[in-house]
């Protein structure tokens, strides 16, 4: 392919820093600025090279057609209870946001409660958090503009869904917890702050406070509840119990799977609530994570990893909080991950855990941490769950490669239980039996065992002939679990792809043991697993190194541009979505300084020599091996206020200024920025659409597919 001119961009020299005694220059501070005239001029000039790219692909028309297609199939989500009714999400298949329904019955006939796509023509405005009041009758819910973190709470009456004034601003990363008198609800919110607050801005998130709101009054007469003055970085979740009688105080500091515990005995308050809080510290210190599950009167049921980095249920008394007094309940399984636990039906438990990265459901006694029974489960994952401490049934969510979504309802009342089929999704002309889903194991560079999953049509000939997409994340204690991509069946079927995902250290498929290998000192494990990943995928014949493409998103960006720096010999291109690429400064813009619990901050001088190792920007190869860098795509948008913009823009232009005027460089080295486009929550569905076209489109040119009907 021809050879590209890139936009030229200034280099400014004089910016240099000084990291403990290092000096690194930072020629694109200027991009760090989004309202600049030249940083838009930059990004209209990167996307005017990357556009045409993009749509020169020869079957990008059939891609966006078949997409469209595959995409076309009815979503629905677990119905819940509230109040006297059921409610749940359902998208017909193309809809840019799902649509809330509510049905008297669950087999009523379903009236729309919410439709997010009635209050923009783009969708671009997107449910995110909603909780209802105990009694159902009031729904508190968040509106997102763009995709960005901000949220603006809004109030409905149910099940009228009548509009209440009630506007909360300035909310972000927020609990949503309502006192059971049903007159109020706590929730977070950040201090005002010069400048705009709309996404786009890159302004530092601290001194996040809980507030509680009362119905029927404006936002500034809103309770200041809790706070800390002297610890700008702490975030305070909050949570009402069960029985109502407390609120549960979980403050964080960080992104790590550790919290303090605090609770307030809201029946104590002889004044009401009407100021900051008096709050009983159980737990002051960030050793460990505490997960609130349900509570009989003082005596306290949580999922916690202290001592247990596969997690396990404990009970805490408040009236003796010591910790020699604590009891454990269900003891950490040393062969798979406790994920998640709901307590239903009053006196059970239903438990999720994570064996070789596949979901495994339990039913256990929450009186005596028995196990009564498995629920019966394909290979796959849980997605999605409803039950309350006060329901009576259940549901779940089934998902897996070649498994639109299979919901489950079990009545907990009648034993032996019976898991009934609730609802079957189905994609019209998908054939899961013209596909297979292989779990292999492999080693890493240090020898640790891998898991990968691959997928790939039927009776696939081993002859390293065929694309692949090898996708990955590695960090946050985040699980990549198997799950349905309607796009990636187009890849599999139209394009002879083999789609792999490789469970990398710093997920939390081994639990936290696992997520702390490939964090801090450890992240370059995370990398080297994902090399491997490719090494495996090669050597067992799937593929060749000129048709490997990796992906992967947000920390999974990261890892795209730092493989593709640290091996350009074994990967033919690469996609880095919405990725964090300039690790010396991503903790100074908006919520990046809780990143720091898996990365560490320059600010420290031993934290910096392993980020300095390793940080996409500051370790573009010279002279790549393999002759050149690997085709790349970076995409991001202009209301990521999760990932700032910022870090491709000044990639994108690093990489042009260093290999784009290179000989041998015919690959391409291109950014495509989204407006009206966030880190991801929320996208609309034709937005999704194009920018998997656009992906894939770019793949098509530059590891060579070739489109089958
Ligand atoms: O986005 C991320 C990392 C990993 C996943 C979560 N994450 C975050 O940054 C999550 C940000 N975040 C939240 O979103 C919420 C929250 C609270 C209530 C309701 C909704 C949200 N609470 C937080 C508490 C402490 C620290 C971060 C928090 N990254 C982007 C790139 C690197 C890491």
């Amino acid at each position: 392919m021809g050879k590209f001119t890139y936009p030229e961009a200034r280099r400014d020299e004089s910016v240099v820093e000084d990291y403990h005694g290092t000096k690194i220059n930072d020629p694109y501070r200027w991009l760090e600025d989004p309202d600049a005239e030249e940083t838009k001029a930059f990004v209209d000039a990167q996307n005017e090279v990357s556009k045409p790219f993009i749509e020169a692909c020869p079957v990008r028309e059939k891609l966006l057609k078949r997409i469209t297609e595959v995409w076309d199939y009815a979503k629905y989500g677990c119905p819940f209870k509230r109040g006297d009714n059921y409610y749940y999400f359902h998208n017909t298949g193309l809809q840019n946001q799902s649509v809330m329904y509510i049905q008297d019955s669950l087999d009523a006939e379903p009236r729309v409660f919410f439709d997010p796509n009635k209050l923009t023509t783009d969708g671009t405005i997107s449910l995110r958090g909603h909780a209802f009041s105990e009694n159902g009758a009031y729904w508190a819910y968040g509106l997102s503009e763009s995709g960005s973190d901000w949220i603006t709470m809004k109030f409905k009456k149910a099940p009228s869904s009548e509009d209440m004034p009630d506007t909360l601003k300035k909310v972000k990363f927020s609990s949503m917890a309502w006192t059971h008198d049903h007159k109020g609800i706590f929730y977070n919110r950040y201090p005002d702050q010069e400048g705009k607050s709309d996404g786009t801005e890159t302004t530092s998130n601290l001194h996040q406070k809980l507030y509680y709101h009362r119905l029927g009054t404006d936002q500034d007469q809103d309770i200041l509840v809790g706070e800390t003055p002297d610890h700008p970085k702490w975030m305070m979740g909050a949570e009402v119990t069960d029985c109502g009688r407390y609120l549960i105080l979980t403050p964080r500091e960080g992104c790590d799977p550790v919290n303090r515990l605090y609770y307030v005995d809201l029946e104590g308050l002889k004044d009401g609530i009407n100021g900051i809080l008096p709050y009983t510290k159980v737990v002051d210190n960030f050793d460990a994570e505490y997960e609130y599950i349900t509570n009989n009167g003082t005596v306290f049921t949580f999922k916690t990893n202290k001592d247990a980095p596969r997690y396990k249920v404990i009970n805490i008394d408040l009236a003796k909080p010591e910790p020699e007094n604590w009891q454990t309940l269900i003891d950490e399984d040393k062969s798979a991950v406790l994920e998640w636990v709901g307590c239903v039906n009053d006196t059970k438990l239903v438990v999720c855990y994570l064996h070789d990265v596949k979901s495994e459901l339990f039913i256990y006694d929450l009186a005596t941490g028995t196990r009564e029974t498995q629920l019966p489960l394909d290979v796959g994952s849980i997605v999605g769950y409803s039950g309350r401490r006060k329901d009576k049934e259940i549901f779940y969510h089934f998902m897996s490669f070649l498994t639109p979504g299979t919901i489950y309802h079990l009545n907990m009342e009648k034993t032996p239980y019976e898991p009934k089929l609730f609802r079957e999704i189905t994609v019209k002309g998908f054939d899961a039996s013209q596909f297979q889903i292989e779990q292999q194991f492999y080693k890493s560079k240090d020898g640790t065992k891998i898991p990968m999953f691959i997928v790939h049509k039927k009776d696939l000939k081993l002859d390293g002939s065929h694309p692949v997409i090898l996708y990955g994340y590695g960090g946050f204690s985040i699980s990549i679990t198997p799950s349905f991509s309607p796009s990636r069946t187009v890849f599999l079927q139209h394009l002879g792809g083999v789609y792999a995902v490789a469970n990398i250290r710093g997920g939390n498929e081994y639990g936290e043991t696992w997520h702390k290998n490939g964090t801090l000192g450890n992240k370059q494990n995370g990398f080297d697993d994902f090399q491997a990943a490719a090494e495996h995928l090669i050597a067992n014949k799937y593929t060749s190194p000129g048709k490997i493409a990796i992906n992967g998103g947000s920390n999974g960006g990261l890892l795209v541009g730092a493989s593709l720096n640290q091996r350009p010999d074994l990967f033919a291109a690469g996609v880095a979505q919405v990725g964090v690429l300039d690790m010396l400064r991503f903790h100074k813009f908006t919520i990046g300084h809780a990143w720091i619990t898996d990365y560490g901050s320059s600010d420290d001088p031993k934290q910096f020599q392993w980020l300095v190792k390793y940080s996409p920007l500051h370790n573009i190869p010279k002279d790549p091996k393999g002759g050149q860098y690997p085709a790349i795509l970076l995409l991001t948008g202009d209301h990521d206020d999760r990932v700032v913009p910022l870090h491709s823009l000044k990639f994108i232009a690093e990489l042009q200024h260093s290999l784009g005027k290179k000989e041998g460089q015919t690959n391409p080295l291109l950014i495509r920025v989204d407006t009206k486009s966030g880190h991801g929550a929320g996208k609309p569905t034709a937005k999704v659409i194009e920018e998997i076209t656009d992906l894939y489109s770019f793949l098509y040119q530059t590891i060579g597919l070739a489109w089958t009907d």
